[in-house]
């Protein structure tokens, strides 16, 4: 398999492009609904609860009006002491409002968190491996961390804090016209010289942040890929070139973060002095209505808090709705994976595979090509069967389509032409997960996670009881160093197995897929050479993994293709021959050429 190009150089063009693209639209929004109306209690509770404590909030300011009014102009220290108690009974109800609101609205951030991050992670495991072929890992698990989190947020705060502002301002300005129309009147002419200038600064301010976003999950792709290539960044000793590279995106970063902050420095600034300066009309025209007796003091104090909590509240949307256009994008990421359509399907009506297995192969007339049935074909008109128990060697020269026959066969793309049964059935008409059950595939390089022996081995039959897995260990020849290890079979292997040498790796591998027990073996040979006493242990497990299953061989080493049933000889995706070695040989041509070139004919046979 080729694989994915790792891109070197820092792409600030893509990031540009990305922040350009910027779009205003909040419409992505909609899509989590179903995320969170599947919990309608949680978000009733959550929406009593907000409007209780806003409207207790705004009952606040009335009871403090009529202290002043009927408490303090009137020197009345009684109506004080009532008023105070009535309004320690509105915060107590507020308080209690207040937190049930925060608890509710973060537990169901927290639980649309998890949901979403559920969702994502399995669908973007079920996904074609075509989808890996044209994604970058590192930018996938940045969209499950970062989008996820940011999408949490929002839910957890952002939406309970413009729908708690929305009730403010609507219960503000119910509560400022009842209090005095008058001075109403007058904010209302005031409002749009402040607000105007500062929404269309807003705007602006929306734009940056959408470029820093993109300009970070660009910083987290390339460091996680480096990372993860540690050995590689190294071997190449590109240690300083890729650290330049990362300082450039780095840099990009944080320009756009310092363009993004002086702007909202400059837009808190703007909202201080505009709201003060009006304050200070409000209070002089305000001075004047009270001296004229149009209204009395306790409601002048009355109307410039309502007037506060509204500036207050409006402040806040207009933040929501830059947070809004954040999630927004991040919402439509997600979205973008989960409305990902899986191009192998499962079948309507499956139809089972014949039990016990039989354990044969056929490949009807196969064509393929990765790019669609316009692509250049990669496999054509390919032909042979394989018979239960035996053994099929592929061979052929470097991207010839050993590799994509594997492949083609455990269904990860579909042929473009032609068939592939197994037992007798056409693979698209078996349920996937039946099928793959019916493989043990050994890759050339075995993948192993980070964790213990056991759950390494264990991958291959979750359900496994310890005797079952030690008997795999055992027949496979993990079993010789695994005592050797200082933690036995609970010791953990490290990212990728890096704790394990060359040909343990491969024990372990063919450990699992004894474990799995699957009647067809695919087998992709190891091009690099162990050294003899490995390579000899490799074999043995091999060959009790080999017994009694039918095995499909990409092969490199002479002993298996002297072994093998049949041969069949791939250049650029066609079968040229097929034999056995020996009638291979004995023909001369193609085959014996390829034969004294690839296979490693300095070990023993
Ligand atoms: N995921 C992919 N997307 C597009 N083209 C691919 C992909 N994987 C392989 N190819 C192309 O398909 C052709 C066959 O590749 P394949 O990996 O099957 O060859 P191979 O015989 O297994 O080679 P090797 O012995 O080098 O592993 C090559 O030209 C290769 O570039």
């Amino acid at each position: 398999m080729t694989d994915q190009a790792v891109p070197l150089s820092p792409d600030a063009e893509t990031i540009a492009a990305k922040a350009k693209k910027a779009p205003g639209r909040l419409q992505p929004l909609r899509r989590l609904l179903p995320f969170i109306l599947a919990y309608p209690v949680r978000l009733t509770l959550t929406v009593l609860f907000l409007l209780v404590s806003a409207i207790s909030s705004l009952a606040i300011p009335a009871a403090l009006g009529g202290a002043i009014d009927e408490g303090f102009v009137s020197q009345n220290l009684e109506n004080v002491g009532r008023y105070g108690w009535l309004i320690i009974g509105i915060a107590a109800v507020m308080a209690f409002a207040s937190g049930a609101r925060f608890y509710f609205i973060s537990v169901l951030g927290e639980r649309v968190l998890a949901d979403l991050r559920q969702a994502v992670f399995g669908h973007l495991l079920r996904l074609d491996t075509r989808y890996f072929d044209t994604h970058r890992v590192g930018e996938l698990t940045s969209r499950l961390n970062g989008d996820v989190v940011t999408v949490r947020n929002a839910v957890g705060s952002s939406f309970s804090l413009a729908l708690r502002s929305l009730v403010t301002i609507t219960g503000a300005i119910i509560m400022m016209l009842l209090t005095s129309p008058v001075l109403t009147l007058a904010v209302i002419i005031a409002l749009p010289a402040i607000l105007l200038p500062v929404m269309a600064f807003a705007r602006r301010l929306r734009g940056m942040s959408r470029k820093t976003q993109d300009a970070l999950a660009d910083l987290s792709a390339m460091a996680t890929e480096m990372l993860g290539a540690n050995r590689t960044v190294k071997a190449f000793v590109q240690e300083e070139q890729q650290t330049v590279h990362y300082d450039v995106r780095s840099e990009a970063s944080y320009q756009a973060e310092v363009s993004r902050l002086g702007a909202r420095a400059f837009l808190v600034g703007m909202v201080i002095f505009l709201g003060t300066a009006a304050l200070v009309g409000l209070v002089w025209w305000g001075a004047k209505s009270v001296f004229d007796g149009s209204v009395t003091a306790g409601q002048l104090a009355q109307f410039l808090v309502y007037a506060l909590m509204a500036s207050g509240a409006l402040t806040n949307v207009s933040e929501v709705l830059g947070t809004l256009q954040t999630v927004s994008g991040s919402t439509e990421r997600l979205i973008e994976i989960l409305d990902t359509e899986i191009e192998v399907r499962e079948p309507a009506n499956p139809v089972p595979l014949p039990q016990p297995p039989l354990g044969t192969v056929r490949f009807d007339n196969v064509d393929f090509s990765y790019a669609g049935p316009d692509g250049e074909p990669v496999l054509r008109s390919l032909d042979f069967s394989v018979s239960k128990g035996q053994t099929v060697a592929l061979v052929g020269p470097s991207g010839s389509g050993k590799s994509t026959t594997l492949s083609l066969l455990q269904r990860f793309y579909d042929v473009t032409s032609g068939t592939i049964s197994v037992d007798g059935v056409d693979i698209r008409r078996v349920k996937l997960s039946e099928l793959r059950q019916r493989f043990a595939y050994v890759e050339q390089e075995p993948v192993i996670f980070a964790g213990t022996i056991t759950d390494n081995i264990r991958f291959g039959k979750p359900d496994a009881s310890t005797e079952e897995v030690i008997a795999a260990a055992k027949a496979a020849l993990v079993d010789d160093f695994v005592s050797d290890l200082p933690g036995g079979y609970d010791t953990m292997v490290g990212e990728r197995g890096v704790m394990l040498s060359g040909g343990q790796k491969q024990r372990l591998a063919i450990a699992r897929a004894i474990l799995k027990n699957a009647p067809i073996l695919l087998l992709d040979e190891a091009t690099s050479a162990l050294d003899a006493q490995s390579e000899r242990l490799v074999q043995l497990a091999l060959e009790h993994l080999m017994q009694g299953r039918t095995t499909l061989v990409i092969a490199h080493r002479l002993a298996t293709i002297r072994d093998a049933d049949n041969i069949l000889v791939l250049d650029g995706g066609e079968i040229i021959d097929q034999g056995t070695h020996g009638e291979l040989v004995s023909k001369g041509g193609r085959y014996a050429e390829l034969a004294r070139l690839q296979f490693r004919m300095d070990e023993p046979a």
